[in-house]
């Protein structure tokens, strides 16, 4: 287990966050500036934290109080940079070999070798960066980090410089590579909300330097505890209740002068507000609670949906609309319907 409790401040920017994060694939998903980068850096000590914690499995990286700052190479962790950072001068063999620097030399051929092999690379020892594909970079710049034996991986970004088709490749290699040769925490640094969601188990968020939540990945995308976590993961439907009412059959949520059932019974403190992913809209032929008369006002196509924003008396909301189901729904599906159960409170 890792635990990062750091604070690290500059003049227009503080990081201070807390998270743990196990074995598996932890993705710190943010946009650009939030501190993703900045406490992987800190994780491998090339970065010092002001003060804070960092420990892995009982073993202090760093502790402001107690003084203790261990040396990067002494951490034994794994961390491979946004472009690679391959070195452009040293051969396949050599920029694996980098990091055992220092040890008998029999040892580094059998460890470089036995790399190169887990890579697939055996024919390309002597080649240079550039004369390898994107995907072969990658490769080199994951053995060259994993060939010292990290207990803990760090990812910044790793597909930020490829095209979308050589990413879908890229990903499926690299995550087929870690499951197979690596059993230890990996943190994925992101700011693709998609890519966390294929390849994490579990998610922290940040926004401006600080933790807004983690989770399971699943609990996560499911349930942003507020505003700014759902923007960020996608909600488009966010809406501020004017107050509640509790009744038998559950919440009731008053919004722009119309009542919602609501299943949801955990309310968050003020300002409140409602959400319900656009995946989650129905569109049915009978009256029922929480159904509304409608009007699409655009549509943009997707792969295999159409992204819908309809119009109702009171609101605005964006919907999904399989393209299987387009036809069905110009011809009979006369109301919108939020299902009680999908309609969910967060914090503003
Ligand atoms: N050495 C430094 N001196 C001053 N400011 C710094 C330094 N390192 C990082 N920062 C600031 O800290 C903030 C966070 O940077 P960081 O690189 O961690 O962001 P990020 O979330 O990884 O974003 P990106 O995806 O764009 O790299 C930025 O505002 C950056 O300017």
């Amino acid at each position: 287990m890792l635990h990062v409790k750091i604070k690290k401040a500059f003049p227009h920017f503080m990081l201070d966050v807390a998270f743990t994060a196990e074995k598996g694939i932890t993705g710190i998903l943010g946009p650009s500036g939030c501190g993703k980068s900045l406490t992987l850096q800190c994780i491998a000590g090339l970065e010092t934290p002001d003060e804070g914690l960092i420990v892995l499995n009982d073993r202090p990286f760093f502790d402001s109080r107690q003084r203790v700052n261990v040396k990067p190479k002494d951490r034994k962790i794994g961390y491979m940079f946004q472009n690679y950072a391959l070195f452009p001068h040293l051969t396949v063999q050599q920029n694996i070999a980098f990091g055992l620097k220092g040890k008998p030399k029999a040892e580094i051929e059998q460890k470089v070798a036995e790399m190169i092999k887990k890579i697939g690379l055996q024919n390309y020892e002597r080649h240079y960066p550039a004369e390898l594909s994107g995907g072969q970079q990658q490769r080199v710049a994951l053995a060259r980090t994993l060939i010292v034996e990290p207990d803990v991986l760090l990812l910044d970004e790793p597909f930020s410089a490829v095209d979308h088709y050589m990413k879908q490749a890229l990903e499926q290699q690299l995550i087929s590579f870690i499951q197979e040769h690596f059993t230890g925490i990996v943190l994925f640094v992101t700011h693709n909300i998609e890519e966390a969601d294929r390849l994490c188990d579990r998610i922290i968020m940040y926004h401006e330097g600080k933790v807004i939540q983690s989770g399971p990945k699943e609990d996560v995308f499911a349930r942003p505890v507020n505003v700014t976590a759902a923007r960020m993961i996608g909600y488009e439907n966010l809406f501020p209740v004017d107050s509640i009412e509790r009744r038998h059959e559950g919440m009731v949520a008053f919004i722009n002068g119309i009542e919602l059932l609501v299943k949801d019974v955990n309310v968050p403190p003020s300002p409140l507000f409602l959400s319900v992913h656009a995946n989650h809209l129905l569109f049915v032929e009978d009256d029922r609670p929480n159904t509304f008369d409608y009007e699409i006002v655009q549509t943009r196509t997707r792969m295999n949906h159409f992204d819908v924003m309809i119009k109702t008396e009171h609101f605005m909301l964006q919907a999904t609309v399989a393209k299987k189901d387009w036809d069905s729904l110009l011809a009979s599906k006369k109301k919108l319907y939020l299902p009680p159960e999908h309609l969910f409170f967060l914090q503003g």
